[in-house]
């Protein structure tokens, strides 16, 4: 099993509590318990709120759960080596890039230490490739790409580590529905190509259907379906 999440909860403080000091808890993610094999493709969906994010941080090892674990590989996250096997795509890829960085530094960001210069040049024109640029676009800045394109490089980006997990948290969703297809069928692409298992965090079924064999339906913090 690649992935086993095991009673998970998580609560965070409440805003805005009548007293200053006030400890009422929101409980966010409430016991969820479900596992991932190998080349797994499992959506997340369900209402704004209902704690889509927050699962995905708790996978990411970002927030600590009250109270349940997240294992990787038999490995109990947060861990080194779980760092490495995961990475992440987010819907605000215009946020998620440094606008001063050329492409080409934004991919090797997570290659920094990991090759020489010579290697790394190979490394970046492959990856472009992979997502469907060409050489070229290694010496663009962000702005001087379209939004697509700049989704692409973002995939590229995480491709590049070798993850065994890509989670992708509504990394379609500001899309205009052409690029959303040309994104989904590049996904579907890279995880045959790679053996790669996604976690797909979305509000729109008609992707999580095309894209994954799984589906969990979260409602208020709890599995309310898993199919
Ligand atoms: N760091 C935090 N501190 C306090 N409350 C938080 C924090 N992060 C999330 N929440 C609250 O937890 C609940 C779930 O948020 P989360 O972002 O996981 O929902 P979501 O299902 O991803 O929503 P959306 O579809 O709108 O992105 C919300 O009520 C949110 O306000």
């Amino acid at each position: 099993m690649l992935l086993d999440i095991r009673n998970v909860s998580v609560s965070f403080k409440k805003e805005n509590q009548k007293s200053l000091f006030g400890k009422e808890r929101q409980r966010v993610l409430d016991d969820i318990s479900f596992s991932m094999d190998y080349e797994d493709a499992i959506g997340i969906v369900g209402p704004s709120g209902s704690g889509k994010s927050t699962l995905g941080k708790v996978i990411l090892g970002i927030i600590k759960p009250d109270t349940g674990e997240v294992i990787l590989e038999g490995e109990k996250i947060p861990s080194i080596a779980s760092r490495k096997s995961m990475s992440l795509v987010f819907q605000d890829y215009k946020a998620s890039v440094n606008p001063r960085f050329t492409i080409r530094q934004i991919i090797e960001e997570p290659l920094f230490l990991s090759k020489s210069s010579l290697n790394k040049d190979k490394e970046i024109n492959r990856l472009l490739k992979d997502v469907g640029l060409d050489e070229s676009f290694a010496s663009r800045f962000p702005h001087e790409v379209s939004g697509g394109q700049l989704q692409r490089i973002c995939i590229a980006r995480s491709i590049a580590t070798n993850p065994k997990i890509i989670l992708l948290d509504e990394a379609t969703s500001s899309l205009d529905l052409e690029n959303q297809i040309n994104i989904l069928d590049l996904l579907k692409e890279l995880k045959s190509k790679y053996k790669l298992s996604y976690i797909f965090i979305s509000h729109d079924l008609d992707s999580i259907n095309y894209l994954c064999n799984k589906v969990i339906t979260l409602k208020n913090g709890k599995v309310e379906t898993y199919d």
